[in-house]
């Protein structure tokens, strides 16, 4: 089921009895993981220890914001903590990782948790951990941006090993489904589909909803990432049974590596909502299921995190893998990216017409 890396199932690696422990006592998962690539020739292996972090909130919602905020930012410090001891040099916090998805509300005062992406308090907190452990840390926060007239974004920003800011990403596709109210607080991204070269790889950043859009998981393959991560936040009634193949297939179609994050927990808010279809009004979203998991190019994965319970999902890639599966499969080279350019651009004007040849006999 869970596919074939190098002829083997992917190996589960040990991170030592310490680790192991603390984890148990702080009760959070901790499972790693290793992809290997063939030998070459001419390359020597290209071996990154990449880590991906789960989490609940860790404050009802109804307690003041910056409690809410400052329990969130211990427990994740605790995990990050642990990951920079694993050795874990690109790290990817879920979306909006320092606050509760209060997005099904539609109320505005879950606003207030929105911050600069380069000098915010969680961008803070992640730059001090970034350089205090050498690591890369992918940042998705709610972003505030005062220059231009308190715009609110969903933005991961990608924090170098040396604590500085690389630069940021906004999430391009917001969703209208289910209670994910999500177009009420912040606009689609203006950022298009970069690539951060980092010290340890390229890697890029698939916001949630953005998974369900293959063309988006492309954007970042055609500008070379050898990593893409997708933080999310969704439950199970609506996307579980997605869950398992949509990373999956994304890090097939594009030969690369996907880490697909989701939040984990049942977060109830103060006041009741309701989703437009009838059913009574609620104060939860349903249950965030965790399942956090890595997907290679050469359709192997690892394991899930738990689904409900913290986690820190650790794997070493070996980035070899990416053109080893390009010059294999030959996706990328056999692709018609003049013929879909070509469609597109007929698509997107409003006399288009869909191409479909009526059989003449109906
Ligand atoms: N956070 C977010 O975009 N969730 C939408 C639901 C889903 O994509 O499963």
């Amino acid at each position: 089921m869970y596919g074939w890396n190098c002829g083997k199932p992917v190996a589960a690696v040990s991170l030592g009895p310490e680790l192991a422990a603390s984890a148990a006592a702080a009760s959070y998962d901790l499972q790693a993981y290793r992809f290997q690539a063939a030998p070459e020739q001419l390359r020597p292996p290209r071996v990154v220890r990449v880590g991906l972090v789960q989490n609940s909130i860790h404050a009802p919602t109804t307690a003041p914001f910056v409690e809410q905020r400052q329990a969130i930012h211990d427990r994740v410090r605790q995990i990050v903590d642990a990951a920079g001891a694993a050795g874990v040099q690109v790290l990817c916090l879920q979306e909006a990782w320092h606050m509760p998805f209060a997005f099904c509300t539609r109320e505005k005062q879950w606003t207030e948790f929105a911050e600069s992406a380069e000098a915010g308090p969680s961008t803070r907190l992640c730059r001090e951990l970034a350089r205090k452990h050498g690591m890369v840390i992918v940042n998705p926060i709610l972003e505030r941006d005062e220059a231009h007239g308190d715009t609110i974004w969903n933005t991961a920003v990608v924090v170098g090993n040396n604590g500085n800011v690389i630069g940021k990403h906004r999430k391009n596709h917001i969703p209208r489904v289910g209670d994910f109210n999500e177009s009420t607080y912040y606009m689609e991204g203006n950022t298009g589909h970069p690539v951060f070269e980092t010290a340890f790889g390229k890697i890029g950043v698939n916001i949630c909803y953005g998974r369900h859009h293959p063309m988006n998981w492309q954007g970042f393959g055609l500008n070379g990432a050898e990593v893409v991560f997708n933080p999310s936040a969704t439950v199970g009634e609506l996307s579980e049974p997605m869950w398992p193949v949509e990373a999956r297939n994304a890090a097939i179609a594009n030969s690369y590596y996907v880490g697909a994050i989701n939040r984990v927990g049942t977060e109830t808010f103060p006041n009741a909502f309701t989703s437009g279809d009838g059913k009574p009004a609620h104060k939860d979203f349903g249950h965030f299921y965790g399942s956090s998991y890595f997907a290679a190019p050469d359709a192997s994965r690892t394991p899930s995190l738990a689904r409900n319970k913290d986690g820190l999902l650790v794997a070493d890639l070996d980035l070899n893998l990416c053109q080893q599966i390009r010059d294999k499969w030959g996706f990328r080279m056999t692709a018609r990216y003049d013929m879909y350019a070509e469609q597109l651009g007929r698509y997107v004007r409003h006399d288009f017409q869909p191409q479909v040849i009526k059989d003449p006999s109906l």
